[in-house]
């Protein structure tokens, strides 16, 4: 990583909070172990995510989707692992963008290794993603906690979900670790696991545990991931009936809005704030890279 001055922002979606690094040309090099340093609550400025950002023509995994969408996300977890998706982090991202004078209000678009990913910045403040369609593959995946088992219903929404209904939320326990789930096989590469459980018709509260992160206060792919779980469970399918389903999701940290259309594309709509900007210390950075 180049020691050269490096601004970093810092912003949430519901409580999903980001370490926000402009990088529009790809310039810097952030290894696993400076994102992790980046993240830590203790050690470093804090996030339960790192939003790279950076113009796709400038990065080898975005380049394809330049002609679509200017900018790119480079989503990393608080552990420095690559996910596909974030969909908290791309409200914030563009947030970011707007503040930055990048963008301006209304329509744009965000490559994500998930795809592109439009995204709609209205006038009240709230961002729009239409985050595309799920796939609901059909493995058994069985999740355990403090003795407790259920069966999950497993949703990709580019990146991948367990979702388990349960009475109450406190039945996920303290969540300090990846809860147990079975078969590992389903997911190699590790899950977000969703704990859910009712709140009205057509309204659940939520509680995650994401994949590279621990347990955070927000997820957006996690609550979109539960808004078809429940609709389903619910014998709600707009690809059959034809008419919209909308689910309020309830998170620590806030509300989602997740609309389900009768093509399968879901849109998720919620608050992103910006709340610092600063520079990084270029050697505090200097003990990390040698
Ligand atoms: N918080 C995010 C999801 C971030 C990625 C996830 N931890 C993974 O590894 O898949 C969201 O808002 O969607």
């Amino acid at each position: 990583m180049s020691t050269s001055q490096i601004t970093f922002l810092k912003g949430h979606g519901t409580e999903n909070d980001f370490v926000i690094v402009p990088d529009p040309d790809n310039a810097l090099d952030l290894p696993v172990s400076v994102v992790a340093r980046l993240c830590d609550r203790r050690a470093g400025i804090g996030g339960d995510g790192l939003l790279h950002v950076v113009r796709s023509a400038a990065h080898p995994e975005a380049r394809d989707m330049a002609e679509h969408a200017e900018w790119f996300m480079d989503y990393r977890n608080a552990d420095g692992s690559v996910a596909e998706m974030c969909g908290n982090g791309v409200r914030v991202f563009a947030r970011f963008l707007q503040r930055a004078g990048f963008v301006a209000e209304g329509d744009l678009a965000v490559a994500t290794r998930g795809g592109v990913k439009r995204v709609h910045i209205a006038k009240d403040g709230d961002i729009t993603v239409s985050m595309g369609r799920s796939v609901l593959p059909e493995d058994g995946v069985t999740v355990t906690v403090d003795g407790r088992s259920w069966e999950a219903r497993n949703v990709n929404m580019g990146n991948p979900h367990a979702v388990v209904f349960v009475e109450d939320l406190a039945h996920a326990g303290e969540l300090r670790s990846v809860p147990p789930f079975s078969p590992q096989s389903v997911y190699p590469a590790g899950v977000n696991i969703e704990f859910v459980a009712d709140r009205g018709p057509r309204h659940v509260a939520m509680r995650v545990h994401e994949r590279g992160s621990g347990e955070t206060r927000s997820c957006g792919t996690g609550a979109c991931a539960v808004a078809v779980a429940a609709a389903r469970r619910d014998g709600v399918d707009p690809g059959r009936t034809g008419a919209p389903a909308t689910y309020t999701v309830d998170l620590p940290g806030g509300t989602l809005v997740i609309t389900e259309y009768p093509d399968g594309g879901i849109d998720m709509t919620g608050p992103a704030v910006i709340v610092a900007e600063g520079v990084i210390d270029p050697a505090w950075l200097e003990t990390m890279t040698g």
